[in-house]
């Protein structure tokens, strides 16, 4: 891990211009997505709109909402949302614990989940929370795995504990303890949309140290059919991956993988 000094980050910056879509930035900066994307499944996006003030009354709040008790986390129930739910007290991973807000990014979907565990009403808490407490040696948070969104950004507070597996297999850990950093990551969706010219990383919670991790994640999902886009098929990159339903895909098996769930 790391043995041939620090592992490089591949990191895009997106303060530098205004990106308006159309524009000559914007194209080279999708270029820039797509072949960080193709080569490593996920980059380091640094961006700087989101206000310290705003960072710190989310993460206030993400405390405020794990403090509470276990029966009124509880109240956010699954639903068959795919990501609705809260995950706690897991035997395998007892340092985690998940809130997930579906849909996460509509005013009422946020309403709606904020009354059910404050009736009287928080006026603050808006986005979902995923958390690991706290332990003293590097303990597992979340194991490894592959996202089944379609791609997945992750911003977190300053504590780091993310791993990635690079493409030739070595485990890295990602700094993102910046306020401007974020994480977007390739899901197993997007590598079978690409025809597998796009690999979802393998990654992984790891925690070391004693204080407490806040992180948030936006899982995109698309609902309906996706299915590979006739110029991603050549003699190079023949067809892998039937069309599938994105969403029928979280109730396929956990541990299965693409191949075993819509692979030609
Ligand atoms: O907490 C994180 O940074 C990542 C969590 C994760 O991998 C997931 O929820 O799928
Ligand atoms: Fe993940």
């Amino acid at each position: 891990m790391g043995s041939e000094g620090k592992p490089m980050l591949p990191v895009l910056d997106f303060t530098i211009e205004d990106l308006k879509p159309g524009t000559n930035s914007w194209l080279s900066t999708c270029t820039s997505v797509r072949q960080a994307f193709e080569e490593n499944g996920y980059f380091v996006a640094v961006y700087d709109k989101a206000s310290i003030e705003l960072q710190n009354g989310v993460f206030g709040s993400m405390k405020e909402l794990f403090d509470l008790p276990t029966e009124t986390k509880r109240r956010n129930i699954f639903e068959g949302m795919p990501l609705k739910g809260y995950v706690g007290q897991h035997p395998k991973i007892p340092l985690h614990e998940s809130m997930g807000i579906d849909p996460g990014t509509t005013l009422e979907g946020i309403q709606s989940f904020a009354e059910k565990l404050w009736p009287h009403g928080n006026d603050q808490f808006w986005l979902l929370a995923h958390k690991a407490l706290e332990q003293n040696e590097p303990q597992l948070g979340f194991v490894a795995h592959t996202d089944k969104s379609f791609t997945t950004i992750l911003h977190q507070n300053h504590v780091n504990a993310l791993m990635v597996e690079t493409t030739n297999g070595n485990w890295i850990d990602v700094d993102f303890s910046s306020p401007t950093s974020f994480v977007v990551m390739a899901g197993d969706a997007l590598m079978a949309w690409s025809n597998d010219r796009i690999k979802s990383p393998n990654h992984m919670v790891m925690m070391n140290g004693n204080e407490t991790r806040y992180s948030l994640g936006l899982f995109a999902f698309y609902r309906g059919i996706l299915k590979v886009p006739e110029e991603l098929i050549d003699e190079e990159h023949p067809l892998q991956y039937k069309p599938f339903d994105h969403l029928a895909l979280l109730n396929f098996t956990y541990s299965a993988n693409m191949k075993a769930y819509c692979g030609v």
